[in-house]
């Protein structure tokens, strides 16, 4: 945890404020049981009322300044505090937005979002707390030097206290560590499934499985809410024992005081400074507590937010990053690759190329590894073995900007923003000009249906799209693609949610406006990719074969029996 307030450097200036007007805090406090036990032993006991207005004033005096002290340290603290955590959150969401998809794979979406807000929140938590971190140990050792001062046999009775005291406070942290950072990961289970239920609540409702998804969030909260408890009971037994300790150890001041002070050997007013130093005391060991309390939570945080930002993506730019050829040639060579943790790979041993100015077609059964093969072009992934090169150059030794730059990817599932219709195709193109929105939109079949919505292009997308059909959010998302005009397309089966009709107008379309890109597709339909220049068919990740449709036709038992499963024999023919 302490490795993340290197971050707190730009706000060292506020934060030397707030520990030099918290130690003015805390010598004040330390200051007024002397003035009061001077009041009571030279004003109360002699009557002296001038001298009783005049210390009392001074001791208003003092009091009040340790309250602006107070104001002015909490005030610097709370803005150091927000401005680190939204510095901390910056980072680790940067960080988060160079991973591949291999880290999210392993840290999980949920964890990571817990991470960026709860974790985040925990660690600063403790930053507000550092008022108490330099005001209690302040308190704690000046109260024991004054109340030493001021009789150092009664001391003693302290003396005592504070070890009994110090502990327990170490027992019942041992007991209490393990549980905060279980409570850390319970409620990263909690955003699982409570992320799982919102976004699938269609699915949730159209099966009736609302009774099922709520008992796995009782199951989740009640598990999180059992750790809370059992923190929460030691927290809560902590205080009382602190307490009972503390009150008997002024029973016992009280007492052995007495007997001083019937020998004369402590004035009354000196008694009555000690027990506020004990006080003092007392109240610094409870902040300690807190403090001991807000650590072993928040740097269990703080290991989580720090796994994020030591995790390096696996796919990075190399160090002599080339520009891309103009040439948009794609070639796999002998491409293999497999999930992390997988046994088995997910593709092996592909080897096809995609020429500009060529449609080459990718087909196969579910699970094929037809969404593996684009997802390693675009380096979201890096290939087990064997070569991507575009242009004669590997896409490793490639920017890896420059590369996506060069890509129009159209994913399975389309995914919109917040945003308005233009917003969304922009984000393929930021500068894209308004008629080349639409243009877009016209060559993807997008703008008849955006004609007809109340704002046309600045017609709001709720929520991402959700006030859109399935095949309408394809439509955009193919685009957003389009008006970046790269020198390589990939479709990733992202037709599917279309109509034969628009399926066959959409390709008309494209066909005339990428002629010089090379043009990936992935396919469930034959129909979709029957006039590719190239197919290539999948088969549990290995190739089955590659050609036209005819010479598939014609080698390719895998091809057949796609085809024979989905056209009529005059289709076929
Ligand atoms: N993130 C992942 N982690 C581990 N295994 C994965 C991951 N994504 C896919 N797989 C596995 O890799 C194999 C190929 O999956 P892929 O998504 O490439 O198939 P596909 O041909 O695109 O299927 P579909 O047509 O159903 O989309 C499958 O066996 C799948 O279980």
């Amino acid at each position: 945890m302490f490795k993340l307030f290197r971050l707190l450097k730009p706000y060292r200036l506020q934060l030397t404020g707030v520990v030099v007007f918290m130690l003015m805090q805390s010598l004040a406090q330390l200051y007024l049981p002397t003035l009061l036990s001077d009041i009571v032993d030279n004003g109360v006991v002699n009557g002296d009322i001038p001298y009783i207005l005049k210390f009392g004033a001074y001791m208003l005096g003092v009091a009040l300044s340790a309250t602006v002290c107070v104001v002015i340290a909490s005030y610097l603290l709370a803005r150091s505090a927000t401005g680190f955590s939204r510095d901390l959150r910056r980072k680790v969401f940067s960080h988060v937005e160079s991973f591949s998809l291999g880290e999210f794979d392993k840290l999980s979406t949920a964890s990571l979002i817990t991470r960026t807000t709860n974790d985040i929140q925990q660690v600063s938590q403790v930053l507000v707390m550092m008022r108490m971190f330099i005001g209690a140990p302040t308190m704690l050792v000046g109260g024991v030097i004054m109340a030493t001062l001021k009789d150092a046999k009664l001391a003693l009775v302290l003396i005592c206290i504070i070890p009994i005291l110090a502990i327990a406070i170490v027992a019942i942290m041992r007991k209490g560590i393990p549980l905060f950072k279980a409570l850390q990961v319970k409620i990263d289970q909690i955003n699982l499934v409570l992320r799982e239920n919102l976004t699938g609540i269609r699915v949730i409702r159209a099966f009736n499985r609302s009774a099922h998804e709520q008992r796995k969030f009782e199951k989740a909260n009640t598990d999180y809410t059992q750790t809370a408890i059992k923190v929460n009971i030691i927290m809560s037994t902590m205080m009382p024992l602190m307490m009972l300790v503390f009150n008997l150890g002024v029973v016992v001041i009280l007492w052995y005081g007495g007997i001083r002070i019937d020998h004369n050997d402590l004035q009354i007013g000196d008694l009555m400074a000690f027990i506020q130093y004990a006080m003092q005391i007392m109240m610094s060991m409870f902040m300690m507590t807190m403090i001991f309390v807000m650590i072993p939570r928040a740097s269990a945080s703080g290991v989580r937010i720090n796994e994020v930002l030591d995790t390096q993506s696996a796919i990075r730019n190399s160090a002599s990053s080339e520009a891309l050829a103009d040439d948009g040639a794609v070639e796999f060579s002998d491409v293999t690759f497999s999930y992390p943790g997988a046994e088995q790979p997910a593709v092996r041993g592909i080897s096809f190329r995609a020429e500009p100015g060529q449609v080459t077609a990718v087909i196969g059964g579910t699970g094929s590894g037809k969404t593996t093969l684009m997802n390693l072009l675009l380096r979201f992934y890096d290939v087990s073995s064997g070569r991507i090169e575009i242009g004669g150059k590997p896409i490793q030794a490639l920017d890896l900007e420059g590369l996506r730059s060069r890509i129009g990817y159209v994913p399975q599932k389309a995914v919109l923003f917040s945003g308005t219709v233009a917003d969304n195709i922009r984000y393929g193109q930021e500068e894209a000009a308004d008629d080349e929105v639409q243009r877009a939109a016209n060559i993807a079949q997008a703008a008849e249906f955006i004609a007809e919505m109340k704002d046309g292009y600045d017609s709001v997308l709720a929520q991402g799209g959700k006030n859109l059909s399935g095949g309408q959010k394809q439509r955009l998302s193919i685009a957003r693609a389009l008006v970046r005009k790269p020198d390589i397309y990939v479709f990733d089966d992202s037709f599917s949610a279309l109509d034969f009709k628009t399926d066959a107008k959409l390709r008309a379309a494209l066909k005339a406006e990428v002629q010089d890109a090379a043009f990936i597709i992935v396919a469930q339909r034959v129909s979709t990719i029957m006039d590719a220049d190239r197919i290539l068919v999948l088969e549990d990740g290995a190739m089955a074969g590659i050609g036209t449709h005819a010479e598939l036709m014609q080698s390719c038992k895998v091809y057949q029996e796609i085809v024979a499963s989905q056209l009529s024999e005059e289709e076929i023919a």
